[in-house]
Order: structure tokens, then C-alpha cells, then sequence
């Protein structure tokens, strides 16, 4: 199944597929996507994979994950359906990644999905899970087959700008599994106490925050996803490297925050008027 899978996506993005092969493709990666021994299958005949040469022509497509609650921003609706400047946050993510995607897929809350459909008719809106790398699975199943690039992007960080998630999809066509956008830490960080006294300080310098999208091929996503132990896992990047791929970090931007706590949606409003005005 695993090698099905590789070479299918190998000869989709050199030649093309025919519809029956893509149906094929598609059906096989929703079969990897719920066993995890084949997901281990890809990763070796990923692996056993010599270097590409040339050129690739891709198909980008995108998961957008806004399926969680917001228990932390407390709206009284899920929070990708917190409307910023007039718009749902999963509008504005929609949009944004559609400028470097041919198509999106939406993870939502399995209790809204009449909302969701309507308010991005653009995208394919699914279900997600309890945890959100189940709802990446979710998205990554619905993706149409003839996708050779996939970005992992929060509807949360609506605001990430398109220059971020293009330069990511150009770090994957130049060769690497994955690119993730990191920003630098700005505060003092400490290790955390539960007696009362001050942790020890950590050295910032040595670490970064992690944004989204996370871009990977296909194939890594897959894999990644479908060996993934921990549902819990908080991101893609780190799935991907325990499957044993290759990430890089690239600049990412202020404007890709995540929308998180209530204070959050001032700056989000704040960004949103400067995103609307013509350059
Ligand atoms: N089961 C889940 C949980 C989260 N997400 C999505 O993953 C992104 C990052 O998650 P987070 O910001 O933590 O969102 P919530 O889980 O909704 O927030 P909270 O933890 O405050 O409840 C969000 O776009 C969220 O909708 C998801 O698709 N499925
Ligand atoms: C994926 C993510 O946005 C990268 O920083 C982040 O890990 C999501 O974490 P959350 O705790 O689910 O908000």
C-alpha cells in the first residue's frame, strides 16, 4: 500500500494520472491514514526514495484546522466562527491560504458543519476530532488526490501573510519533507515551579516559537499522521520529525499569531484593518 502510494504521488506530479489512478491514490492515502503499520510502510519507501531531478510541477493544497472550542477565548460560538472585522477568523485563514492553494480543506466541529459550509463555500468543510491531530487526519483523508504539497494551517492564525506561506512551499519544492514558520521568543523564560520559588532561567536564544502553516509533501504529511502515537501531539512538525523526515524552520511573522485569549481579538482586529487597506 505504502509503495502504491509513493509512486502514484511520484508519477502524479512528474506525468499526471489518469482519473481512475487518482481515485486510487486518493482511496489508498485514506487507507494509510488510518493504519498506522502501513504509515511505516511510506516512511521506508520514502526513504529507499533516490533524489529527485528537476523541476516538480506541484498541486498545493491546504488543511485548515478549526475544529477546537476556543475554551480559552470563551466566545459563545466556536472560536473560528469569532468574526474579526466582519468576517469568521476561518474566513479570513480560507482566504489568506488560497492565494498560495488550489483547494482547502476545512476541519470543523462535527455539531457545526452547516455554518462552517456556508461561510467558506470555497473549501471542503469535514469533521474533526477531539484532538486537533485527529482533525488533521480528518483534512489530510479529504484532500483531492492529485495534491503533492499540503499546508497545515490554523484557522486561529488567520493573519499569517502569503510571502510566510509561499517561501514554505518553496523550502518543500527545493527538496525538503517539511517547512514550519518559527518567530523569535520575546519574553524571559523560566522553568516552571510548583513550590514557589523562581525556576531556573532558559536561554531564549536557544529556542523558537512555532507557527503554522507547516508545509510538508504529501507523502511526509501522510505518513507522519498515520504513525502518529500521541493524538496529542500540539503540532505537525514534531510528528513528522519522530516519523523520521526532514524539517526546516524559515521566518515566520508577527501577524501569524495565534488567536487565543480574548485580548488576542484586539490585535486580531488591529491586523484585519491593515490587511483590508490597499497597499
Ligand atoms: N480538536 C481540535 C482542536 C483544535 N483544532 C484547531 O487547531 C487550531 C489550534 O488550536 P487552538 O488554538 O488551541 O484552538 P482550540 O483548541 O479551539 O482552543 P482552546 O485550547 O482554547 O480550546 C485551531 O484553529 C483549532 O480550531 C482542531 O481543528 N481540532
Ligand atoms: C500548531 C500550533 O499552532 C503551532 O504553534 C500549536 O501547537 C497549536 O497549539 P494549541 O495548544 O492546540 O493551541
Amino acid at each position: 500500500m505504502a509503495e502504491v502510494v509513493r509512486d502514484l504521488s511520484r508519477r502524479d506530479t512528474d506525468k499526471g494520472l489518469s482519473a481512475g489512478e487518482k481515485r486510487m491514490l486518493h482511496k489508498a492515502r485514506q487507507i494509510l491514514v488510518s493504519e498506522p503499520r502501513a504509515g511505516r510502510e511510506v516512511r521506508r519507501a520514502h526513504r529507499r526514495e533516490a533524489p529527485r531531478r528537476g523541476p516538480r510541477v506541484v498541486t498545493v493544497a491546504a488543511v485548515v484546522t478549526a475544529a477546537g472550542s476556543g475554551s480559552r477565548l470563551g466566545a459563545d460560538v466556536p472560536k473560528a466562527l469569532v468574526e474579526v472585522q466582519g468576517r469568521p477568523l476561518v474566513v479570513w485563514a480560507v482566504e489568506a491560504v488560497l492565494q498560495v492553494a488550489d483547494a482547502v480543506v476545512v476541519t470543523a466541529p462535527s455539531a457545526h458543519l452547516a455554518e462552517f459550509r456556508a461561510a467558506v463555500p470555497r473549501a471542503t468543510v469535514v469533521a474533526g476530532g477531539e484532538e486537533r491531530q485527529e482533525s488533521v487526519a480528518a483534512g489530510l483523508a479529504a484532500l483531492p488526490a492529485e495534491a503533492s504539497i499540503v499546508l497545515i494551517h490554523d484557522a486561529a492564525r488567520a493573519f499569517q501573510p502569503a510571502t510566510v506561506m509561499r517561501a514554505l512551499v518553496a523550502a518543500v519544492e527545493a527538496g525538503a519533507d517539511g517547512a514550519v514558520p518559527v518567530v523569535p521568543v520575546v519574553d524571559t523564560l523560566v522553568a516552571a515551579s510548583n513550590d514557589g520559588g523562581l525556576g531556573a532561567t532558559v536561554d531564549r536564544d536557544a529556542l523558537r516559537a512555532v507557527q503554522t502553516p507547516q508545509v510538508f509533501t504529501m507523502a511526509a504529511a501522510t505518513a507522519a499522521h498515520a504513525q502518529a502515537a500521541d493524538a496529542a501531539a500540539t503540532d505537525d512538525a514534531q510528528l513528522a520529525l519522530a516519523a523520521g523526515f526532514r524539517v526546516v524552520e524559515l521566518p515566520g511573522d508577527e501577524r501569524g499569531f495565534k488567536v487565543t485569549r480574548p485580548l488576542d481579538l484586539a490585535l486580531a482586529s488591529a491586523v484585519a484593518t491593515q490587511a483590508k487597506e490597499p497597499a
